[in-house]
């Protein structure tokens, strides 16, 4: 038996051992490395719809309550502190959770989660952990240093996680344990954040409905969510299109959603409906699926750059009559993204995703033309001078950011054909074409939409004429 599969042997004992229910004749955790997906969960015969698959008690999960991490820290975990340390940040749910997590690794088999922290990742496939060449090849993409984020995340927990182990370190480490450097603390908080960002799920406290507290104010639950590790629910894969799900209970259930489960089929959760670049940054992996959900970043700064050229006035102009939209004050950028719809009730993506419009840029456009026309206008004389600069402006930018990528849509294309690609390669050029492909779309859709403009004006005074005859 190889070590792998010894590790996955102690881990379902270990989950029966701690209340878990796991339907052995219905499911089984199946080595899918060849695939590139690590462990996962494959029916051993058709599964009805409704069918209970697993059931995980919350004693199980590791967070704030089950860890005796916080009753051993109490004041580093308390919500509110007390009133000399007021500008004390408390922990988020997600700082927390690296604390517990460093804390139950450290305690080596003397933590009750031993066999599960041993089936959990020590690698990972996530931009945070790609070297330069890697990273290059993901030029153009909304994956950006800064979004990867790993400056960041190292001054994160190097102010905030690696002082508390440093200050605790009879708490943290067992009796005769080595201690770790502070650069080898580093990298392994990395490995438990990365490892959460992956791996964690928002419990839901089966108390929904937003909270007001004794003022009256509405509680901020985000800031309250409580993060876990659910062992055998994050053993779950997951795609767009789905099978499974995780209701959320007295105890956690994973659920079939669908009557046609056959024998032989992955169970796969949902994560959400993500872009592809945002599954690469989150969980270190791509499919076809997720494609529908892509999207491109256009930055303010390359709208106002189009604007002025569409329409003569020069930037300062446009910034004194009060235009706003490369102004310093909002930075978020315009997403480029299809009409994708939800999946359905059985996880299936029913909707065909399209390119339909471009909401907030129109709107925001439209807003700018308005006040440009109030200022001047013999610029913007009426609506259909105002929907042409617009359109120019979109198909401005549009083609722009087709540019900043180093390859062409066909490019990769044919790079994909190649058998000799790593993993993540293969990855950033399905990333990056995903985004060119969209781009491609929105353009076209944008002159499909011109050209039926046109028509339709060419089209008008000839209908009157013929009235009028
Ligand atoms: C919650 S875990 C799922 C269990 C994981 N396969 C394991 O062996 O521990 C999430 C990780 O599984 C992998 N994964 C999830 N869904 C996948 C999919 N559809 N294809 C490939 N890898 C997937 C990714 O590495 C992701 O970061």
């Amino acid at each position: 038996m190889t070590d792998f599969q010894a590790a996955t042997d102690r881990f379902l004992s270990w989950f029966k051992s701690a209340g878990g229910e796991f339907r052995d004749d219905l499911i089984e955790i199946q080595d899918l490395r060849s695939q590139g997906a690590g462990r996962g969960i494959v029916t051993k015969q058709d599964i009805p719809q409704d069918c209970t698959l697993f059931t995980i008690p919350r004693s199980a999960i590791i967070n704030v309550e089950t860890s005796e991490l916080p009753k051993k820290l109490p004041r580093t975990f308390e919500a509110a502190f007390e009133e000399e340390d007021e500008d004390t940040e408390p922990l988020d749910p997600w700082e927390s959770l690296i604390l517990i997590m460093l804390y139950e690794h450290l305690q080596g088999s003397g933590s009750r989660w031993k066999p599960y922290l041993d089936v959990l990742p020590t690698t990972f496939d996530t931009p945070m952990f790609w070297t330069e060449p890697e990273l290059k090849e993901l030029e153009g993409t909304v994956l950006t240093q800064e979004k990867i984020g790993k400056q960041a995340s190292n001054e994160k927990l190097r102010s905030r996680i690696i002082p508390v182990v440093l200050q605790n370190s009879a708490v943290f480490y067992p009796a005769d344990a080595e201690e770790l450097g502070e650069e080898q603390l580093l990298s392994l908080a990395h490995q438990m954040g990365s490892t959460i960002m992956a791996y964690a799920f928002d419990l839901d406290n089966e108390e929904d409905d937003p909270e007001e507290d004794e003022d009256g104010w509405v509680v901020d639950k985000d800031a309250q969510r409580m993060l876990g590790m659910v062992p055998m629910a994050d053993i779950l894969n997951a795609n767009a299109d789905f099978n499974a799900h995780v209701n959320h209970g007295v105890s956690l259930e994973v659920i079939s959603l669908r009557s046609d489960v056959k024998a032989g089929t992955e169970i796969l959760n949902y994560y959400g409906a993500m872009p592809s670049s945002e599954v690469l940054r989150r969980y270190g992996y791509v499919t076809p699926e997720y494609h529908r959900y892509d999207e491109v970043e256009i930055p303010r700064s390359a709208v106002a750059k189009a604007l002025s050229t569409a329409t003569g006035l020069s930037p300062s102009n446009l910034t004194d009559m009060g235009v706003g939209i490369g102004t310093e004050e909002n930075e978020e950028p315009f997403i480029i993204e299809r009409d994708s719809g939800a999946p359905n009730e059985e996880g299936r993506l029913v909707d065909e995703a399209k390119m339909n419009d471009f909401p907030e840029l129109e709107e925001e456009l439209k807003d700018a033309l308005k006040i440009i026309k109030k200022h001047k206008p013999e610029v913007v004389a009426d609506k259909r001078k105002r929907d042409e600069i617009a359109n120019a402006v979109i198909a401005e930018v549009l083609t722009e950011k087709l540019t900043e990528y180093p390859t062409s849509v066909r490019e990769d294309r044919d790079l994909m054909k190649k058998s000799d690609l790593t993993n993540k390669h293969r990855m950033a050029i399905e990333v990056r074409w995903g985004e060119k492909v969209l781009l491609e779309e929105a353009i076209a859709m944008l002159k499909a939409r011109t050209d039926a403009a046109n028509t339709e004006s060419d089209e008008r005074p000839a209908k009157k004429i013929k009235s009028q005859a």
